[in-house]
């Protein structure tokens, strides 16, 4: 049964109340410059004379966004072109219509006065079956609507109509028609024929008259208007409903009531329809938020283009001035290089054109020392040629004298015999002649025989010495040439240079070492010599008082004095000890045994009565003693020395002073050996206390039995404690191992030494002097060497380099694992100090270290040269209890180093 509505309601049901149709559906933003494209192609182009309302810039994009979007392959079937603030629907909207055969035509809230505009035919619209135009100034509708024959629902709700066109009953199919708030005074009677009409609203109009034919819409379910004006049917009739309006105008034309069919196939369509509408505006929505999301990507794509476009285009620009910065830099240096191997170019082809001019010239040489030969063969021959003819002529004069004789002695035999001896003898002479000229002719052939021999030797030799000089000379061409030899060559040269610099470096050195160990003998002669004068000097003093007294003696002996000697005798007797006397004007008995053994007895009433005692020349300078009278230097120093030498731990403390003032550290006062013994759980090495007698060797040294030990493992927390120790490390170890005056001094002092009587028969000043002068010259060294985690050890150890550095000992601190491990076996003295990491582990920076020394091959005894001091930095309440430095010190004892100080704790 269709819902019964009451006047000025509309049901939910009521297709009007489907505001999907009204809802304004915003068109995303479109590009630039394709709005008028668009509007252009869907027939918004204007003529000129027309006067129309310009379109608002949204509106615009919204009716453009449609037209397109409608057009777009699986659009659906409806073309809505709703709040376009159109005053005339776009001709392309009936095309639209009619090619894409849409069927719903959405054209509410616009300004339109009418459905057609001119030219346009109404039957493009005929497979339309919704037509809304609500909220548009419509006077009035199409007179054809009745062509719409598909139309089934008509909203022209909120529009300006006055009539209907009478076609409108032409709309056999209509389901729906919304006529609410225009100027309607009456219906058509036409409206009988809508057949199928299910909804009819009249409200806010003028009508109030019903045509009669309204009776025959026998299908009108809801039916709305303004009950109270009704005349016809009347008010009270209208009111009631639908249903008692039908049966008023049933009765009013005699025909029989029939309710609506319901007809639930229409109602599910429609439900159908409306729900596949939704359904497409979701799809619309969500298209046009993906169409937004991609336009806002595209202008994003497109911006970092540009920015990415510009960057390329600038380093572009930039690799461009690079590579032309390059170029010419390239250019340049090729043009230099060119310039370069021109001027190579040019010098090698002056060289190789003098050399040319040099070998024309040998060559010529040679040419006339061939010439020279070939005349040589030529006079050779020619001599020899002479020679011949020399010969011949000799043999032919010969034979002419013969015959010439033998035709005399012919002619003459027969007649003169007694001419024949004369003619045998002048025969003889002539043949002795002939002897004579052909050994002359000989001897002078031999001699020029030789002379050429001689020319030829020579001139071999001549050539034979330009052969070689051109030997030598192609030689050394080729010596030129040849790079490698040149390099060789040079570097053979660098070598030299730097072997004679390092000669004159030697000499220089040696002549320096001489200069300074003359300098010390010098400085030791002049002190000894000093010495000696000063000894001189008190001995002539001393002669002479004794003269004195003598004479004096004699004097009174001289005066008769009865028991004189006896007198003196008993006065001696009685007379109390120097020494005595002077511990009782309070002068210290070692003072005065001092003062005695420097024959300085003399200054004894000066110390009295300064009341000098050792404490106070502990803390006095020589200027001090000169001020007081003691003016010789030797004795000063030997009394300033003695007093250092026999409070060590002064000395110590005087540093150790130094160190609290740096450090701002309290440490003991009290020297050493009388310290209180740390804490017995900590306790790990221990250092005894001094040796009685300063200047005594120290080393190695033994275990203190119990109480004078000072402990040098302490906790790691309170590593500062270790700093307790130090100077008791220098007293006891350090200092007396560095002054060891005997035989392990090495090089130039030892043999310096070796020529001196031992220490201890040299009297104290000279003693001083000497231990002084060698620990000067050897300029000992002290190696440092630490494993630390925490920087514990570490501190310690720089401690010990600080003080060293004071003591100006040549000193060097490392971590263990940045010393050359190779080197120990060479060193003679090192001190270690190593706190254990972990459960008895090596601290990080000693591993390498610890790897090595544990090393299996390591040859027993190869430390030899080495004496060594470890101290252990660890805390007893670890079960390992400063394990690093016992083990390091184990394994140091192994391979044959001596310990200075003994393992404590174990
Ligand atoms: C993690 C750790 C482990 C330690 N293991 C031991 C140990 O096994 N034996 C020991 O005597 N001390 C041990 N100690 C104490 C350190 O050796 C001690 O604090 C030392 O002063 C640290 O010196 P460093 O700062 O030079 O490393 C250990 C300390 C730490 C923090």
């Amino acid at each position: 049964m269709p819902k019964e509505l009451k006047p000025y309601e509309l049901s939910d049901e009521s297709p009007w109340c489907t505001s999907s149709a009204c809802r304004t559906v915003r068109p995303p933003c479109t590009v630039e410059g394709s709005a008028a494209e668009t509007a252009g192609q869907t027939g918004l182009r204007m003529p000129l004379f027309f006067r129309r309302k310009k379109l608002s810039e949204e509106a615009q994009k919204r009716l453009e966004y449609q037209l397109c979007r409608t057009k777009e392959a699986g659009a659906d079937d409806t073309l809505d072109v709703s709040a376009c603030e159109l005053s005339e629907v776009p001709s392309s909207a009936f095309s639209i219509c009619k090619v894409l055969q849409k069927k719903v035509l959405i054209l509410h809230n616009n300004e339109l006065s009418s459905l057609l505009p001119k030219g346009c035919d109404i039957s493009t619209l005929a497979t339309l079956k919704v037509l809304d135009l609500h909220d548009n100034k419509l006077t009035s509708l199409p007179e054809d609507i009745g062509k719409l024959a598909s139309l089934q629902i008509l909203n022209v709700e909120k529009n300006r109509l006055k009539a209907l066109p009478e076609s409108i009953g032409e709309l056999r199919l209509l389901q729906t028609l919304n006529l609410k708030g225009n100027s309607l005074s009456e219906l058509p009677s036409t409206v009988g024929s809508l057949r199928s009409l299910r909804a009819l609203d009249l409200s806010d109009n003028n009508i109030v008259q019903l045509p009669k034919a309204l009776v025959y819409i026998r299908t009108l379910e809801s039916f709305t208007l303004d009950a109270a004006t009704m005349t016809y049917p009347p008010a009270s009739v209208c009111t009631e409903g639908t249903e008692s309006i039908q049966r008023f105008l049933c009765s009013e034309q005699g025909e029989e009531y029939c309710p609506p069919f319901p007809d639930e196939a229409w109602k599910s369509k429609f439900n159908d329809y409306e729900k596949r509408k939704e359904q497409k505006q979701q799809e619309k929505l969500a298209f046009e938020w993906q169409l937004e999301e991609k336009k806002k990507q595209h202008t994003q794509i497109m911006l970092m283009n540009n920015s990415r476009k510009e960057n390329i285009l600038v380093s572009v620009r930039q690799e461009q001035e690079r590579l032309e910065l390059g170029v010419s830099q390239q250019q340049r240096a090729q043009e230099a290089e060119r310039l370069l191997v021109l001027e190579r170019v040019r010098r090698a082809e002056d060289g190789i054109s003098s050399r040319i001019s040099t070998m024309l010239m040998d060559k010529s040489r040679l040419k006339k020392s061939a010439e020279f030969l070939q005349a040589m063969e030529e006079d050779r021959i020619r001599s020899e040629h002479l020679t011949a003819i020399t010969q011949e002529e000799t043999n032919s004069l010969r034979k002419r004298e013969v015959a010439a004789a033998m035709q005399k002695m012919l002619s003459e035999s027969c007649m003169m015999s007694i001419l024949q001896e004369a003619s045998d003898f002048r025969r003889r002479s002539l043949v002795n002649e002939a002897h004579r000229s052909m050994e002359s002719l000989e001897r002078k052939f031999d001699k020029v025989l030789s002379l050429q021999v001689l020319d030829k030797s020579k001139a071999i030799a001549h050539i034979l010495q330009e052969e070689e000089m051109q030997k030598a000379a192609f030689q050394a061409l080729q010596l030129q040439k040849d790079a490698v030899h040149g390099y060789i060559r040079n570097q053979i040269k660098l070598i030299e240079t730097e072997l004679k610099q390092l000669t004159r470096l030697e000499i220089k050195r040696r002549t320096l070492d001489a200069e300074n160990l003359q300098e010390v003998l010098v400085e030791q002669r002049t002190a000894l010599s000093d010495l000696l004068q000063q000894l001189l000097k008190q001995k002539e003093q001393r002669e002479q008082e004794l003269r004195q007294v003598l004479a004096e003696m004699e004097r009174k002996s001289a005066s008769n004095q009865q028991n004189y000697w006896m007198i003196q005798y008993q006065r001696l007797l009685d007379a109390k000890p120097l020494s005595l006397r002077m511990q009782e004007a309070g002068v210290e008995k070692e003072l005065v045994n001092l003062l005695c053994k420097l024959s300085a007895q003399h200054y004894l009433p000066v110390m009295a009565h300064h009341r000098v005692t050792t404490e106070r020349l502990r803390h006095m300078t020589a200027s001090d003693l000169k001020k007081l009278g003691i003016s010789e230097i030797g004795i000063q120093k030997a009394l300033l020395n003695w007093t250092r030498e026999r409070h060590p731990e002064g000395a110590g403390k005087a540093v150790q002073l130094e160190e609290e003032e740096e450090e701002g550290e309290v440490t003991p006062t009290a020297p050493f050996p009388r310290s209180p013994p740390s804490p017995p759980t900590t306790s790990t090495f221990q250092l005894p206390s001094p040796p009685p007698h300063p200047g005594e060797p120290r080393h190695p040294l033994g275990p203190e039995p119990s109480g004078g030990a000072g402990d040098l493992g302490v906790r790691g927390l309170h590593g500062d404690r270790v700093s307790g120790h130090l100077p008791a490390l220098w007293s006891c170890v350090l200092l007396p191992w560095l002054q060891r005056g005997d035989a392990e001094l090495p090089s130039v002092s030892q043999q310096h030494i070796s020529a001196r009587p031992p220490l201890h028969q040299l009297g104290p000043p000279a003693r001083i002097l000497l231990t002084k002068t060698t620990v000067m010259m050897s300029q000992p060294s002290l190696l440092v060497l630490y494993g630390s985690q925490t920087g514990t050890a570490q501190d310690t150890a720089q401690r010990i380099g600080r003080q060293a550095q004071r003591r100006r000992l040549q000193v060097q601190v490392l971590p263990l694992d940045h010393y050359n491990v190779a080197g120990l076996i060479s060193e003679s003295l090192v001190v270690f100090v190593s706190s254990t990491a972990g459960q008895g582990d090596p601290p990080d920076n000693m591993k390498n270290f610890w790897k090595f020394v544990f090393r299996k091959s390591l040859p027993v005894g190869s430390l030899r040269n080495l004496d060594c001091a470890v101290l252990g930095l660890g805390d007893s309440s670890y079960p390992k209890f400063n394990f690093v430095a016992k083990k390091l010190q184990k394994r140091l004892l192994q391979l044959g180093a001596s310990a200075l100080l003994p393992c404590g704790a174990r």
